[in-house]
């Protein structure tokens, strides 16, 4: 059986007030992502793809519709509910990172569950074995400035697990890398998808980051445009991604 992680509905999205340049960011789009997925969503520049982000990840709320997290109705819910359910719930990985300066990064790591005031014991064990899924057990007394862009990225991706959290959101997380940590990266997140299950939603402009991913949605105009899912292998679903990518160009060209 296979369990709903996101459950979008017929969601819209406007930006503005009634009659003054108003701009329809999300256009009655409807998805789902099930338990254990590793999805990417791509789209030309302002197909609406951080709007779908924001309103997924409880940032913003969506104007009309329905969304589901985790089989919980997050569209009704109060400002502090909500915070609560991101701190439990969600795992975030942007792109510039988001470490704060003056912790180590084994405090960045801790932070999530320091937060929601978990034991100190249980706080170790747990970056512990964050920082071992990542690869960085060596670094924990460093701060950010002491470590590279790869390392930092990946004490975000431990920081973004270590609450087990039900979906992870990553929003360009290679953006800042360079193609040896962006590689590196992404085999690692397709190692916590494949060997424990975690599910992941990636905001990407790159077909080289997106072709990781089991399923990619395209995005255009607020509306689902086409969907793909990789059936053979990496090279392959590269080459598919690139050709629908130019469909979209194409199509944005006769506008
Ligand atoms: N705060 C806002 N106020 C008004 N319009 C907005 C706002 N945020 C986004 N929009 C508009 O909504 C549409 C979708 O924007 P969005 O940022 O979601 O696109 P995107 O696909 O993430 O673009 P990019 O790839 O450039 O980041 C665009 O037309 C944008 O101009």
């Amino acid at each position: 059986m296979t369990n709903s992680v996101v459950e979008v509905s017929n969601v819209q999205k406007i930006y503005g007030s009634k009659g003054q340049n108003q701009s329809i960011a999300l256009d009655h789009i409807s998805l789902n992502i099930e338990e254990g997925e590793f999805v990417g969503i791509m789209g030309p520049s302002g197909s609406g793809k951080t709007t779908l982000l924001n309103v997924i990840s409880t940032l913003d709320r969506p104007t009309n519709g329905q969304i589901r997290i985790a089989n919980t109705d997050i569209t009704r819910m109060s400002e502090k509910f909500l915070a609560d359910f991101r701190a439990q719930k969600l795992g975030f990985i942007f792109q510039d990172f988001n470490l704060l300066e003056n912790l180590t990064v084994y405090e960045n790591i801790a932070l999530p569950l320091s937060l929601q005031g978990v034991s100190a014991k249980k706080i170790r064990e747990s970056v512990k074995l964050g920082a071992n899924r990542l690869g960085i057990s060596t670094i924990l007394t460093k701060y950010p400035a002491e470590i590279s862009g790869g390392q930092k990225q990946r004490a975000a991706a431990a920081r973004a697990l270590v609450h087990d959290p039900a979906l992870i959101l990553a929003d360009e997380p290679t953006g800042a890398l360079d193609s040896k940590s962006a590689k590196s990266l992404l085999e690692t997140m397709t190692e916590l998808n494949e060997a424990q299950q975690v599910t992941i939603m990636m905001v990407t402009h790159d077909a080289f980051s997106a072709s990781y991913c089991k399923r990619i949605l395209f995005i255009q105009d607020g509306k689902l445009f086409k969907e793909i899912k990789r059936t053979g292998n990496r090279q392959s679903f590269f080459q598919q991604i690139l050709d629908v990518l130019a469909d979209l160009g194409a199509s944005h060209e006769m506008e």
